[in-house]
């Protein structure tokens, strides 16, 4: 789990690392420009024509470093250009100007944004960085706009020029727009929202070196949640175990037009290794799911009031459930069970806040989309502020909140956010969210507790996604849920050989 921490709190964790360690200022910077380049080459070709495009601070450090660096491999289309007059020269800088030169790498400088070429191939981006303290001068805006227009593809070093670390909002935006934007030593939790497409449109983050017992020590609401976290709370099955060890799912399926949606649920739920799944619904419809996956328990929907609930570990409901009255009877019934919910789509849209407020029976697990939650918590107009009113509510009421994205936000009972680092967009098709509601509910049951299992459920169904990425153009959810095994595999087995 990495603590995301403010650019202030960065610049302490460098100064720190350097007072307390060999390194020096300077070799921090080769350090940066390393891991940059490290990245970089896996993107663009030594083929391309590159200019850095520099500052004068210690972002323009780099960009020095990163060109030297890059003509040593093998880089030999490659020129730097330097924003002049703008700031005075860093004394990492300074260096790295002399490294530069003694290489002979084209080194220009200029003072309007008319002097700067009207046409870029590959731009790295390096005129300012985490130091930005003060509106942009009309000299900047200009020269952004003009790379803005003119560049084929921008790769930014540590944030796009002009944006700040501490930026939540992209309105009136005017500094670099990257194509990647890599960044040093934690991911920024702005690069996390929607919006900040506009500043960047992707992001990698790296490690620099810098002293990571130092910057986990730093207190933080924002978390991002990797692999080495979800490998260390899973739990591997043990010799002598048996289903009744790992649980009972109970899913409750729907309108008979979205059946599929409970189904894949019930899927996903078996295939992430909980004991038994029973899929509450018409008779009229066991042999259909029997057929479908012989593995699937089923009970009958109009046993709903008389069912003994105790023996099941989680309920899950919402996917393909309809709205209509009786339908949400059923759903306040089951919520007053006191079992461990995952609630999703329908249920969320049959419920209010004070509804939440009402029959909330801890633990229990939401798990709504942008539509879903601005229906159930009101409308926002930027998800940093949609966030915000997640960690309320979760703290009120005593829940866990899964806000979907392409990184979603998982915000605990005490308004903690922890953003998944798993998907992608071959993901982005109908039934995708059934499948998570299927996982988490498969976590909760095998006795992880609220938290735990929707960190776990969403890292898995990411995970799941991005290995069928590599061979699949868009990853049917159904196909997705059949991966979770595997995935599931390649997590424990990988601790296992770590460890
Ligand atoms: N620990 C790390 O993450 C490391 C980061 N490195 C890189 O250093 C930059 C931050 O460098 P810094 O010198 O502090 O600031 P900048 O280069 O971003 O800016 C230089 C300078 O510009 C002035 N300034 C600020 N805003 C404006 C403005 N709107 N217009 C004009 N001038 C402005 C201000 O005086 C700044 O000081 C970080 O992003 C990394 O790229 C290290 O290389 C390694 C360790
Ligand atoms: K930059």
């Amino acid at each position: 789990m990495l603590n995301l921490i403010t650019a202030e709190e960065m610049r302490k964790a460098d100064a720190y690392t350097c007072e307390h360690s060999e390194l020096s200022t300077i070799d921090l910077m080769e350090q940066a420009a390393n891991a940059f380049t490290e990245i970089f080459v896996n993107h663009i070709s030594p083929q391309r024509h590159i200019t850095v495009i520099a500052g004068t601070g210690n972002n323009g450090g780099d960009g020095l470093a990163i060109a030297r660096l890059l003509r040593m491999k093998g880089y030999h289309n490659i020129k730097v250009i330097c924003m002049n007059g703008f700031t005075t020269e860093s004394e990492d800088f300074r260096i790295n100007k002399e490294r530069l030169v003694a290489l002979k790498i084209s080194f220009e400088t200029v003072s309007t944004p008319e002097q700067l070429p009207q046409n870029f191939d590959v731009v790295i981006d390096a005129v300012l960085g985490s130091g930005l303290n003060r509106d942009l001068s009309n000299f900047l805006k200009t020269s952004f706009e003009h790379i803005n227009q003119n560049s084929n593809y921008t790769v930014s070093v540590d944030i796009p020029s002009g944006c700040s670390t501490d930026r939540f909002t992209f309105e009136d935006y005017c500094g670099i727009k990257a194509d990647l934007t890599i960044c040093f030593q934690r991911p920024k939790l702005l690069f996390t929202l929607p919006e900040s497409t506009v500043a960047t449109k992707s992001f990698k983050f790296t490690s620099i070196g810098l002293d990571e017992n130092y910057l986990l020590a730093i207190p933080t609401d924002y978390y991002w949640t990797d692999q080495q976290t979800v490998q260390g709370l899973l739990h591997k099955r043990k010799a002598f175990t048996h289903k009744g060890t790992y649980g009972h799912a109970l899913i409750i399926s729907g309108n008979a037009q979205t059946k599929g949606a409970a189904l894949l649920t019930a899927k996903a739920a078996l295939f992430s290794g909980v004991g038994l799944v029973t899929l509450l619904t018409e008779s009229a419809y066991f042999p259909y799911v029997n057929v479908y996956q012989p593995e699937l328990m089923t009970a009958n929907k109009e046993d709903l009031k008389i069912l003994d609930y105790s023996k099941y570990q989680s309920v899950a409901i919402g996917p393909g459930m309809g709205s209509n009255t009786e339908q949400r009877d059923q759903l306040l019934f089951l919520l007053q069970q006191k079992r461990p919910m995952v609630l999703d789509a329908d249920a969320l849209n049959m419920l209010t806040t004070d509804l939440l407020k009402q029959y909330i029976l801890h633990p229990a697990v939401l798990t709504p989309h942008v539509k879903e939650f601005d229906r159930l918590f009101g409308a926002h107009t930027c998800w940093y502020n949609r966030i915000q009113t997640a960690r309320i509510q979760a703290k009120e009421l005593q829940c866990v909140i899964v806000l979907k994205n392409q990184y979603t936000y998982i915000i605990n009972e005490v308004g903690k956010v922890f953003i998944n680092s798993t998907g992608n967009p071959a993901m982005a098709q109908g039934g995708m969210g059934d499948i998570l509601t299927g996982c988490i509910s498969a976590f909760l049951a095998r006795g992880y507790s609220a938290f735990n299992a929707a960190v776990i459920g969403c890292f898995v169904h990411g995970k799941a996604g991005d290995e069928l990425a590599e061979r699949y153009e868009v990853t049917p959810a159904s196909i997705l849920a059949e991966h979770l095994p595997l995935t599931l595999r390649s997590l424990l087995t990988d601790r296992i050989m770590t460890n």
